[in-house]
């Protein structure tokens, strides 16, 4: 288990981190958002080490983080690292034993990420005659062709290709269900959203929403109100909040405030009521109400 305890970081006299704190563990996928400069790259090189906090701590398995611990992780950072001059191939091997790995095992690893990662084509071409998207699929492939413990990676979908989304998603949920903790940061939240098992919301260096996907959507907004009304006499919603449209034959209003039981109210008075309930907010709304 992967546990971010208290963070708090400071460049100058700016506040990047002012207590962060989560946890991930093994198996568990956890999308980390927030708005540009919220904090999640100095999270992510804290937990890596590559940054020191100026307080809290990281702890694997409920002790502090060691070099040796950071060795078996996956990191991806937003600084992309790659050598432009060396071959796809030949690249991941490198980093492979690098990290450890024997010649053959470097190599099968390798082969199968390059498959996996639709790089097959691209083997023995240099980093630097890569497209972005092409070389941001190298920098994945580094990341994981040591079998990571743990996988840190931030933003990894940006600039891909949907096919190039599909198979890292794919990569991530296989890693994830073998066990290991997997942390990325993104902004497409419906990626998020989708893909993860919780997600932590961060504003300002402070995280201000942090939990199961689908906890968040219970907890942090009522969401929005639908009633569908057949048969119903223009202008019965005059006087309520929310916006009225037509769906066929029927009446829809949406309503994000108002007294649930006025509106159950005037709605069966004015017509015939075939649907009424609250829609749960999507992580995009929750980040917006979150952040703002
Ligand atoms: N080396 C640095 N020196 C000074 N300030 C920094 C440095 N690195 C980051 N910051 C500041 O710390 C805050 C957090 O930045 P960080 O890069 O962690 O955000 P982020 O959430 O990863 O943003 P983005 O989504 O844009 O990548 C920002 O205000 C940023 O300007």
């Amino acid at each position: 288990m992967l546990e971010i305890d208290g963070l708090r970081k400071r460049y100058g006299d700016k506040t990047a981190l002012d207590g962060v704190g989560f946890t991930v563990r093994p198996g568990e996928m956890f999308g980390f958002v927030g708005a540009n400069g919220a904090g999640k790259t100095t999270t992510m090189r804290i937990v890596m080490g590559v940054l020191d906090a100026d307080s809290g701590e990281v702890r694997l398995d409920g002790r502090p983080v060691t070099y040796d611990d950071r060795r078996t992780f996956g990191y991806m950072p937003e600084e992309r690292g790659l050598y432009q001059k060396m071959k796809v191939a030949e690249q991941i091997e490198y980093f492979g034993r690098l990290h450890g790995l024997a010649p053959a095992a470097a190599r099968s690893a390798t082969a199968a990420l390059i498959e996996r990662l639709g790089l097959v084509e691209r083997r023995d071409d240099a980093v630097e005659a890569l497209s972005l998207g092409n070389q941001q699929r190298v920098q994945l492939a580094v990341a994981l062709v040591h079998q990571p413990a743990v996988l840190i990676l931030d933003e990894p979908f940006s600039g891909l290709d949907p096919l190039a989304v599909d198979a890292l998603a794919e990569v991530l949920k296989d890693r994830a269900a073998a066990g290991v903790p997997v942390i990325f940061s993104s902004h497409q939240l419906d990626l998020v959203e989708q893909l993860c098992d919780s997600v932590g919301i961060i504003s300002a260096g402070r995280m201000v929403a942090y939990g199961p996907v689908g906890e968040l959507r219970e907890r942090e907004g009522r969401g929005v109100l639908r009633v569908v009304v057949g048969d119903a006499a223009p202008g019965w919603a005059d006087g309520l909040p929310g916006e009225l449209t037509r769906e066929g034959d029927r009446d829809v209003l949406l309503c994000e405030e108002g007294d649930d039981q006025d509106i159950l109210r005037t709605a069966i008075g004015a017509g015939r009521v075939e649907h009424f309930g609250r829609r749960q907010p999507t992580l995009a709304e929750i980040f917006r109400e979150a952040v703002a």
